[in-house]
């Protein structure tokens, strides 16, 4: 006998119940009529989408979802449909998974290990569930996990004990660059403690920082791969399982395709072009405008829009005022040709002008510092938002994570913006993927990669004038911010001089109050700027310690 499973690796809108509703109900009559699948397996918390945040706070969200399970009860047949969702339980919310068969709900079974820590809040909602959940489909015991309940031996052991000869794991698990590789770990490690088959099910589609790359899979009894579904590609995918009494292994998964894996500067560039397009298109933006220099960043990121929504929907601005060299002028021109973009020149000359010239009796008796730099950087800034206000066009931030880490940006100046594609990006990987963008077709000029980093806000600027090398600077951070190794081991590695380390690290501790201020983006590393790490702005701690 045969179990035909359908992965439903798609995309949910969070708090949209009524429309992820009609998508569950669509794919799964998808898997019966074209994929002849018995099952059907959704992500976690498909209904609300992951994570709803405090929509689950809301008063309604009980009838919303009470609602749509009457509404998949009514209308699915003839598939098993497995399903997550929100649900109240004598007054306790809990994270749930349904299973729903011929207008019944067979069983719900309710997520035992919450996580609590990056980016996740899952105990600030739900109570935590202590019972396996079976069910049997065809006369398979099937048996339900949750996302992190996989990361911890005990439910899927639990399960076991229950009779379970299969696992299905519904996941909202998101992309960092070391994510693929540990979920296979993983799932190795778990399939061989418990000899069981695991169904691992995720999203495709991203929501505001995060971003879910797909890649289900299935792993047999001895933790091997049997197929891998692929990253950045929405679908149904499935696999047949043999049933046979007669077998140890009572289930067996049939090898099924196994999808390339992706180098790092592919997933990242991907999870960049994901996380941007859902942005834009969930919160309905017409386009994008972003200001283009000639620098690296703002090059990386216009490749990035245009991958994500189309040339004809993006439109970069130079704004060119007296430092700007005419190589800068020459190679945004150039970027924007070859990507095909609407381009405009918008010289701030007469608006930094009409700025100093006001300021000048307030401004008497000092001399010029940063503040006429952000001047420049703030018109621009102004301009930008002008354009998106009047065009219904979002404004693309384009500061890396090297610069966000030190502050190296203007407040209201080049931080204006929606949305970033670098804010999790190191400077050193900025090059990385501008090199690879290119290996798809030359879109940024040799010249914008090789040039020394400029701010271009004094003369002859270079960013490693105030600024250690990137090199440096991003090893000092990576350790920091991503390992949280403090200043004494970062100097035990013997790569640094002690100045340059506490300078660094000062930087980065003074600057949380601009962080907090900057546009959210997508996140790329186990450590973004985002909900994964939370410091206070205020604080009297030494660093060091
Ligand atoms: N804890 C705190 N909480 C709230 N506000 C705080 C604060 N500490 C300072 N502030 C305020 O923040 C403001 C200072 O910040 P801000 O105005 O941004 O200015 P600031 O950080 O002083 O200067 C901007 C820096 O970024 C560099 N930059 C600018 C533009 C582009 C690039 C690039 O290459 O990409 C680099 C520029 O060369 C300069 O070093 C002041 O108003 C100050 O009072
Ligand atoms: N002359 C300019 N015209 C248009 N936008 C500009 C100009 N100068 C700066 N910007 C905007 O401000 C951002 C910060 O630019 P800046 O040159 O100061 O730093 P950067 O980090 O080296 O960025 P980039 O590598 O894009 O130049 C740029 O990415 C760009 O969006
Ligand atoms: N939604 C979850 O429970 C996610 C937690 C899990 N460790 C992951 O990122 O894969």
């Amino acid at each position: 006998m045969t179990l035909r499973i359908a992965m439903a690796q798609l995309d949910m809108l969070v708090g949209d119940i009524t429309k992820n509703t009609q998508s569950v109900i669509d794919a799964a009559c998808k898997a019966r009529d074209e994929e002849h699948a018995d099952v059907v397996v959704f992500p976690e918390l498909t209904l609300t989408g992951y994570p709803p945040e405090d929509l689950l706070l809301r008063s309604s969200l009980d009838t919303r979802i009470e609602s749509a399970l009457a509404k998949l009860l009514a209308e699915i047949r003839d598939i098993h449909v497995v399903v997550g969702y929100p649900r109240r339980i004598d007054g306790e919310l809990f994270n749930c998974a349904g299973v729903i068969y011929q207008g019944q709900l067979l069983v719900e079974y309710a997520k035992q290990e919450l996580p609590n820590f990056l980016v996740f809040d899952d105990k600030r909602y739900f109570s935590e569930g202590c019972e396996a959940g079976l069910v049997d489909i065809k006369g398979v015991k099937v048996g339900l996990s949750i996302c992190e309940d996989i990361w911890h031996p005990e439910p899927i052991a639990q399960a076991k004990a229950a009779g379970a000869e299969l696992i299905l794991n519904l996941n909202a698990s998101p992309y960092h660059i070391e994510k693929m590789g540990e979920r296979e770990a993983l799932l190795h490690q778990r399939a061989i403690e418990v000899t069981l088959p695991i169904v691992y099910v995720n999203y495709m589609g991203a929501q505001d920082e995060l971003v879910y790359e797909g890649g289900s899979f299935v792993v047999n009894a001895k933790g091997e791969k049997i197929m891998q579904a692929p990253w950045f590609e929405a679908g149904l995918y499935s696999i047949d399982m043999i049933v046979d009494d007669s077998q140890p292994n009572k289930v067996e998964p049939v090898a099924g395709v196994i999808a390339p894996a992706l180098g790092v500067e592919a997933s990242v560039y991907q999870a960049m072009v994901l996380g941007l397009r859902d942005y834009i298109t969930k919160n309905r933006f017409k386009g994008i405008v972003l200001g283009l220099s000639g620098g690296i960043d703002s090059a990386l990121s216009l490749a990035v829009a245009v991958d994500a929504i189309g040339a004809d929907r993006v439109q970069a601005v130079m704004m060119p005022y007296t430092y700007t060299s005419s190589i800068s002028l020459h190679d945004a021109e150039e970027e924007a040709n070859l990507l095909g973009v609407k381009y405009s020149v918008l010289p701030i000359e007469a608006m930094v002008s009409a700025f100093t010239d006001v300021l000048a009796p307030e401004f008497e008796g000092y001399s010029k510092d940063t503040t006429e730099e952000n001047l420049q950087a703030r018109t621009r800034g102004v301009t930008l938002m002008a354009i998106s206000n009047k065009k219904g066009y979002m404004v693309l931030t384009t500061g890396n994570k090297s610069e966000m880490a030190v502050g190296y940006a203007t407040l209201y100046g080049d931080m204006v913006g929606g949305y970033s594609v670098l804010k999790d990006v190191f400077k050193t990987l900025v090059f990385k993927l501008c090199r690879y963008r290119n290996t798809l077709g030359y879109v940024i000029p040799e010249r914008v990669i090789t040039r020394p980093p400029s701010a271009e806000l004094a003369p002859d600027q270079k960013d490693e004038d105030s600024l250690p090398s990137y090199d440096i600077l991003d090893d000092i951070l990576r350790m920091y911010i991503e390992e949280d190794q403090s200043a004494e081991a970062i100097l035990a590695t013997q790569k640094f001089d002690r100045e340059t380390v506490y300078r660094v690290l000062r930087l980065v501790d003074i600057n949380e109050y601009k962080r907090r201020q900057s546009p959210t983006g997508v996140r790329i590393t186990a450590r973004g700027f985002g909900r994964d790490r939370r410091y206070p702005i205020t604080n009297g701690w030494h660093i060091g310690e």
